[in-house]
């Protein structure tokens, strides 16, 4: 089975790095592989004995591009490097790798981009410090006009490794050669849209390196959780697949609560049940077929119908109303002890009263699929884990805070479990962004853990389920189309 993908943050890869180093493979040596693979990556781009334009920076990273240079200058391109900073401060590694270089070094910004067949940025790696300004500034403006193909070394110039923000501004790359492991910025927006197509390549550093120094960073993909997905065996019955309880909001908004059903039935809840406020029961039954449906007067009636013990996951949030009545509701789903997957107004009735839930949720597994502008409101009065400027660390934070499952949501959503294992989430479409995509997200979610998908692994598998559905669909995706792609996204992954 394909291992996870681990992602490092610098200084993490940093870290391996040294380690690597101390174990045997000088840091010239780690530097001559990762310019060769950056050189090998150019002759797929730039067809032979093309122009290649290296704007090399005064770090490491412009070691990588020295090195690449001299490589393609030996397999017959015509090779020109522009070097920002004077030959005379380059140290270590970055001079030796100067030295085999034999063409000229004029200044970067004195290099003519709009005849190359292609252009590779060296400019800066990991080791970005500070704004992009001056002449850096300058060469990158020029490189992105220049509407050649720019293939950035580890990762766009002027983009942050760790955050994915622009840093003032940055290479625009069509391709990227990164080096042992992806960084987050390679997945996380909008680092992800700099960076064109990525490559990792193999520059020897094992797996156990990578491991030891990161490991609790990831991809978002099957190899992360498809182990703990469930397959129903031959004498499985329907209880033992799960009961989802979702809330419905009153007779005008009834619409939410049905669709994360209908999506937790889909992913395999064995039942699934809509709680209805009385008034809106007609509404509901009205529209539902195979899920079934009970009056639920509130917290009281959430607090009867949970007697039943066969109710094990709940979805709470979308539709039922910002006030004291949903947090009473919350509260006793709390105290019910079951699986719980909290959104849109659960989250938003809790506006600045985060501390509600700390440790609210040591007795069931839960799950808060906030986007952005519910995440700040439930935290508005911790800027411990609103001011981060990685959506890592505040996901991680927020979670490690809450003691649940936080799931940031967006175009690179990211989910982070309370004991720091962490999934960047990339195979989304910008379709998903429609009316009620985000309640079909809580119902998957919900319908897992009623399986007893615990809850990271939920999550993440119900946001590339969801991601998977909305991309294989493209435009006019509606919310209602979601629950019904599942199926085939189930059958490719469980073949
Ligand atoms: N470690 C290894 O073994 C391997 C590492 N590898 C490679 O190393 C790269 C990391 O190298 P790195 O740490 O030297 O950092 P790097 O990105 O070159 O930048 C630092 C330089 O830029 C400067 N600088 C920063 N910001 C600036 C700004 N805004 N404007 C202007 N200047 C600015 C900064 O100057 P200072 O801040 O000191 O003034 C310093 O001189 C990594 O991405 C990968 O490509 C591979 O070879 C594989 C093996
Ligand atoms: N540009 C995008 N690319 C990928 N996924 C997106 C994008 N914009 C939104 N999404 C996803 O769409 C869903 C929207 O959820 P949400 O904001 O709760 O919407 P709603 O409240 O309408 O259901 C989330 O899963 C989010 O990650
Ligand atoms: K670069």
């Amino acid at each position: 089975m394909t291992a996870p993908e681990l992602v490092l943050t610098p200084s993490e890869m940093k870290q391996a790095d040294r380690e690597a180093i101390a174990s045997g493979i000088p840091g010239i040596e780690l530097m001559r592989r990762a310019g060769r693979a950056v050189a090998d990556a150019a002759e797929k781009i730039a067809s032979s004995g093309g122009r290649i334009v290296v704007a090399a920076g005064p770090g490491l990273n412009g070691g990588d591009g020295f090195i690449a240079a001299a490589l393609l200058a030996e397999r017959g391109y015509r090779v020109s490097l522009g070097l920002l900073g004077s030959l005379d401060h380059l140290t270590g590694d970055t001079l030796e790798a100067a030295r085999d270089w034999r063409g000229e070094t004029p200044p970067a910004e004195e290099i003519s981009f709009h005849d190359a067949d292609l252009i590779v940025d060296a400019l800066f790696g990991t080791g970005l410090a500070r704004d992009l300004e001056g002449a850096a500034r300058l060469v990158v403006e020029r490189m992105n006009a220049s509407g050649k193909p720019i293939l950035a070394v580890d990762l766009p110039s002027g983009i942050d490794g760790s955050t994915g923000e622009v840093r003032g501004l940055a290479v625009k790359a069509t391709h990227t050669v990164t080096f042992a492991a992806r960084k987050p910025c390679h997945l996380l927006m909008p680092g992800r849209a700099f960076s064109g197509t990525v490559e990792v390549a193999d520059i020897g550093i094992s797996r156990e390196i990578l491991a030891a120094k990161g490991g609790s960073l990831f991809a978002n993909h099957p190899p992360l959780w498809l182990h703990a997905l469930p397959k129903p065996g031959l004498m499985s019955h329907k209880y033992e697949r799960g009961h989802t309880l979702v809330a419905s909001g009153g007779a005008t908004r009834t619409g939410a609560a049905r669709l994360a059903a209908r999506a937790a039935l889909r992913v395999g809840s064995g039942l699934v049940t809509v709680a209805s406020p009385p008034e809106a029961l007609g509404v509901n039954a009205a529209h539902l077929t195979a899920i079934m449906l009970r009056g639920c007067d509130g917290p009281e009636g959430l607090h009867a119908i949970l007697q039943d013990t066969r109710f094990n996951s709940l979805v709470l949030g979308p539709a039922l109303g910002i006030h004291s009545g949903t947090r009473a509701m919350v509260a006793v789903a709390v105290q019910a002890r079951r699986s719980l997957v909290l959104d849109a107004d659960a989250l938003t009735s809790f506006e600045g009263m985060a501390s509600e839930f700390r440790g609210a949720f040591r007795g069931a597994p839960a799950v808060l699929t906030p986007h952005d502008g519910e995440f700040s409101r439930l935290f508005k009065d911790h800027p411990d884990i609103l001011d981060p400027a990685s959506k890592i660390e505040k996901t991680r934070r927020a979670a490690a805070y809450t003691g649940a499952v936080v799931l940031l949501k967006g175009a690179d959503t990211v989910i982070a479990a309370p004991d720091g294992r962490t999934a960047i989430n990339e195979n989304g479409t910008p379709y998903l962004a429609t009316a009620g995509s985000g309640d079909t997200l809580c119902g998957l979610i919900a319908g897992l853990m009623a399986q007893g998908v615990p809850a990271f692994e939920a999550a993440c598998a119900g946001v590339w389920i969801h991601a998977e559905a909305g991309a294989s669909f493209g435009p006019g995706l509606i919310a209602e189309d979601l629950a019904e792609l599942v199926p085939g996204v189930l059958r490719n992954l469980l073949k």
